[in-house]
């Protein structure tokens, strides 16, 4: 493993997000401990902490650290205590979506993989999950009707835009494409290509796109009949590709097939190795503070960063590792248990985790 120092700016943010991070950390520096690599973290505010704390949900010294950092480890935002602000002050608006567009984060994978041994925490069928699930969502997360002009409000009316510009569908189609090449060679493009115009370029330019793949099949399917087929069918799934908000309605139904959305690590990416990894889930409120959150969707969104951003994939694949170990010992938190199992809270699972990496010495 070659000599490593990268620096990692740490967003926990708001509700779970603090308590999850917290595990995360413990097991990067099970990592760094293991593999001989260093990492320089850095702590700044963002989302409802930092307007409690600066007045704003994305204080300038939080950017400034993340332009100084090789990555962005990220938690969750928002929660009932800034719902009652405008909108566009609250920490989603105020701080994600400029965090995604200032560092051009316009590759979103989460990647939904049941781990056999979680086959039962999903609400799915057995039988429709046999020999695994491994899917991931291509979602693009700095364009469409997130971020379309005009947007607004007038009096009693108000106004999103869907715009899709043939460039941001090509890079996305083409990240897509390069995912399934080194999967199962399949990719389903997601669209409503039937009633918005939108989408009639975005299926053009993905079919396009697909002529440089011929190895790749590429399906094309109604974001309607996707959500449908992904609870019928879940196998015939491989990369699915869609745009900003099809990608977040359909990211979180894949992710209740692996049981919880505290399973589902994800990794924002922008040209080049800067990226932010999250979790795909929120900042849970109902669980917050009592030390039962899932944290592995965070660990996982740290062992993504340090394949996409650092290049370390042995270490990312031992994170992966270490995490089947301790489920196959039949360690579970809430949200994946079933009687039987042993329940433990965040810091136990978290605890076990990097305990796992520190001792499959490799
Ligand atoms: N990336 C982000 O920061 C992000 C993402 C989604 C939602 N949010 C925000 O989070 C707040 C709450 O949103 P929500 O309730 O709609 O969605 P949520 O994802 O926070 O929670 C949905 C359900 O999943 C459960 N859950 C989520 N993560 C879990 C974990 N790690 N372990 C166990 N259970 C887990 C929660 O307890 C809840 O029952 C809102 O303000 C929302 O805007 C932020
Ligand atoms: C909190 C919200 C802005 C965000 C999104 O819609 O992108 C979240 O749901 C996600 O999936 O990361
Ligand atoms: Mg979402």
């Amino acid at each position: 493993m070659p000599a490593m120092n990268k620096r990692i700016a740490v967003l926990a943010g708001d509700g779970i997000g603090p308590e999850v991070m917290e595990q995360a950390l413990r097991v990067l520096a099970a990592v760094e401990q293991r593999f001989g690599v260093t990492f320089k973290t850095d702590a700044a505010d963002v989302g409802g902490a930092a307007l409690d704390n600066h007045g704003t949900a994305l204080p300038r010294e939080t950017v400034d650290l993340c332009r100084e950092s090789d990555a962005i480890l990220f938690g969750s935002v928002g929660g009932p205590k800034w719902e009652h602000l405008p909108p566009e002050e609250q920490p989603e608006r105020g701080a994600l979506l400029p965090l995604r567009k200032t560092f051009g984060l316009f590759a979103n994978l989460r990647p939904a993989i049941v781990f056999p041994q979680l086959v039962h925490a999903s609400p799915l069928r057995e039988d429709l999950l046999e020999g695994g699930l491994d899917v991931v969502v291509v979602r693009e997360l700095t364009g469409g009707i997130y971020f379309g002009t005009p947007k607004g409000r007038e009096g009693d009316k108000a106004f999103d835009t869907l715009v899709y510009h043939r460039s941001e569908i090509e890079r996305i189609a083409r990240v897509a494409f390069e995912a399934a090449r080194s999967r199962n060679k399949r990719v389903t493009s997601i669209d409503k290509a039937n009633v918005l115009t939108s989408m009639v370029l975005w299926r053009e330019v993905v079919t396009e796109v697909a002529r440089d793949y011929p190895d790749v099949e590429l399906t094309h399917m109604y974001v309607d009949n996707a959500a449908m087929q992904l609870v019928r069918e879940p196998r015939q799934f491989d990369v699915i590709l869609a745009g900003n908000m099809f990608g977040d309605i359909l990211s979180d139904e894949a992710a209740m097939l692996t049981g919880s959305l505290g399973m589902l690590p994800s990794a924002s990416l922008a040209e080049g190795s800067f990226g932010l990894y999250e979790p795909s889930g929120g900042s849970a409120p109902d669980i917050a503070g009592k030390g039962v959150a899932n944290p592995i969707a965070q660990i996982l969104s740290a062992a993504m960063m340090l394949k996409y951003s650092f290049g370390l994939d042995q270490a990312c694949q031992a994170i992966f590792d270490a995490v089947a170990a301790v489920l196959d010992e039949g360690y579970r938190t809430g949200d994946i248990a079933r009687p039987g199992d042993t329940l433990i809270g965040t810091d136990e699972m978290g605890r076990r985790i990097a305990e796992k990496v520190s001792a499959c010495a490799g």
